[in-house]
């Protein structure tokens, strides 16, 4: 069975005057893969019927036929299988009544429920609802696709699995990159109703859909960069590159490339962000009404966020999204807000002070007072950032005295910056927004030199560049220049020390990175 692209039938979300069985067709032609008859209210014999002659029409595309709910109409029509949900004829009596052959399906909605569909045996299971539907209605909270990833760590390895609820096109890649284990396990198929049924043209929705999904599981990449499924972002080199030297020339094409950096931070960094966004040859916009989000998506080079607002027009645009969860440990309203965001949208970078990833990973090590961090501090900050790197699929970065960066593979650490950085307010955002400008910067130079379009789902990224070098550069920017202010003459404290900060990001040049950089490749 190929799972890739799962339609559960649903004549009654048809447009208007549109026929079921050529609706139907059309969705075949497009690429789909497993076809589920789902009849809520026919009689038997009308089910019969409509199964019958669904299998026929799936048979000419050696497409197979699964039936919702009911052994009887799979037995009648002699169908490929059944899909159970948790309250039908329990799993190992449809056993018993199919032919051995049978394929079983079984929905799962949490850990538990997929720990016993893997006791059972069952070939596959439906995940969801991963969004909100209007397909079914709906007797628990929809799972999210943090949901998804909390189920398969808990489902057997040789049990195939199908994500459903409310999945669309413009969700489709979060969905396939959100719900993925932290074993790496991902996704064998997406199912859908409303998103092809309800499609005026059935035949191009699927073949959207498919191709966005085979970028996904066929996993083009070479494995030795990052095992099972592909990351959000292009691989990363810098383990075999000479990463100063990259970081250098980064900093100079940055200055030509002038990346519009939106940014959407605490007003007391506001002013300080842009003026750093400016020093480093970027340009700034601090815009925050929602409404101009999905344009502001498409004209800037990335996002950069913190609290109270959303990152899903950034990943449906192709921008790199870096998260600043600002005192996420301070109070559980924050904490719950950033699941949430978490939840909805794929981060390219997480920034963050000890107590903040801490707070993150669930760790007691570093607690939050505030926006600083107290405690004794992680025993292996390398590991810290890896792991949660591996969990969010995505880069992380932890801030002090040295900082660590991981892609859930390398861990790299830099160890330049001076006190006076701790003194002045706001200097983690100003690294967020150096980490921001440099990923808005890499993503316009991958993008030139691929020739990639701006938003290119097909090939199973959210965005393009080498995000693990971006983020070394910001750190590296914002921490070097930090050193270079330090030293100067008319620096007598913190107050003199921000504007020769910004000066000092102004005319920092690879040669300052060049002789200064502390970089270590932990592994
Ligand atoms: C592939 C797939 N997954 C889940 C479901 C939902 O099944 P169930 O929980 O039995 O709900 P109904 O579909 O019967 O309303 C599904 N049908 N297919
Ligand atoms: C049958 C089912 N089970 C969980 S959600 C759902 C409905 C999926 O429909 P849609 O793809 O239109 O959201």
């Amino acid at each position: 069975m190929d799972y890739s692209l799962y339609l559960v039938t649903g004549r009654h979300l048809l447009p208007p005057g549109v026929d079921y069985y050529e609706s139907l067709e059309e969705s075949l032609k497009g690429g789909v893969t497993v076809v589920q008859v789902r009849e809520k209210t026919e009689d038997t014999r009308a089910f019969v019927e409509i199964a019958k002659r669904t299998q026929e029409i799936c048979s000419r595309y050696k497409v197979p036929v699964i039936i919702n709910d009911r052994i009887d109409v799979a037995l009648a029509i002699n169908a490929v299988g059944v899909h159970l949900g948790q309250t039908d004829m329990p799993y190992e009596t449809a056993r018993q009544l199919l032919p051995e052959s049978a394929v079983i399906g079984l929905s799962v909605s949490s850990p538990e429920e997929a720990r016993t569909a893997s006791k059972l045996g069952v070939d596959y299971v439906g995940i969801g609802p991963i969004w909100w539907t209007t397909s079914k209605t709906l007797q628990k909270d929809v799972i999210g696709v943090r949901g998804v990833g909390a189920i398969l760590s808990a489902l057997s390895p040789q049990i195939k699995a199908v994500g459903i609820g409310g999945v669309k096109q413009n969700n489709l890649i979060r969905t396939l990159h959100g719900g993925v284990a932290v074993s790496g396990r991902g996704l064998d198929g997406i199912a859908v109703i409303s998103e092809i049924v309800s499609s005026p043209d059935p035949c191009t929705t699927a073949q959207r859909l498919l191709r966005t999904i085979l970028s996904f599981i066929e996993r083009p990449f070479p494995h030795f960069l990052f095992p099972p499924w592909p990351l959000p972002f292009s691989p990363t080199h810098t383990p075999n590159a000479n990463l100063t030297q990259r970081v250098a020339s980064l900093i100079d094409d940055t200055r030509s490339l002038t990346p519009l950096v939106h940014q959407i931070t605490n007003a007391v960094a506001m002013t300080q962000s842009a003026n750093v966004t400016l020093a480093l040859g970027a340009s700034p916009i601090m815009a925050t009404a929602p409404a101009e989000m999905e344009d502001l998506s498409k004209a800037t080079s990335a996002l950069l966020v913190n609290f109270g607002t959303i990152g899903h027009s950034a990943n449906r645009s192709g921008k790199p999204l870096v998260f600043d969860p600002v005192a996420v440990g301070a109070t559980t309203h924050r904490q719950k807000t950033a699941h949430e965001l978490l939840n909805t949208w794929q981060a390219t970078v997480i920034k963050g002070n000890a107590a903040e990833i801490g707070a993150l990973s669930g760790l007691k090590e570093v607690t939050s007072r505030g926006v600083d961090s107290v405690g004794p501090g992680f025993s292996d900050p390398g590991e810290v950032v890896k792991a949660l790197a591996l969990r969010e699929r995505c880069i992380v970065v932890l801030t002090g005295a040295d900082d660590w960066i991981s892609d859930g593979q390398s861990i790299i650490k830099c160890s330049n910056g001076n006190l006076l950085l701790a003194g002045i307010t706001a200097s983690g955002c100003i690294v967020g927004t150096a980490i921001a400008t440099y990923c808005g910067a890499i993503n316009i130079l991958t993008r030139k030199h691929s020739k990639v379009p701006a938003v290119d789902h097909g090939n199973g990224r959210l965005v393009h560049g080498d995000m693990l070098l971006a983020s070394v550069t910001g750190v590296l920017a914002i921490t070097v220049a930090a050193e270079m202010a330090a030293e100067r003459p008319d620096v007598h404290g913190t107050g003199t020390f921000l504007p020769a900060l910004i000066d000092e990001l102004g005319r920092l040049a690879p040669n300052h990175i060049l002789a200064r950089a502390k970089v270590a490749h932990i592994t």
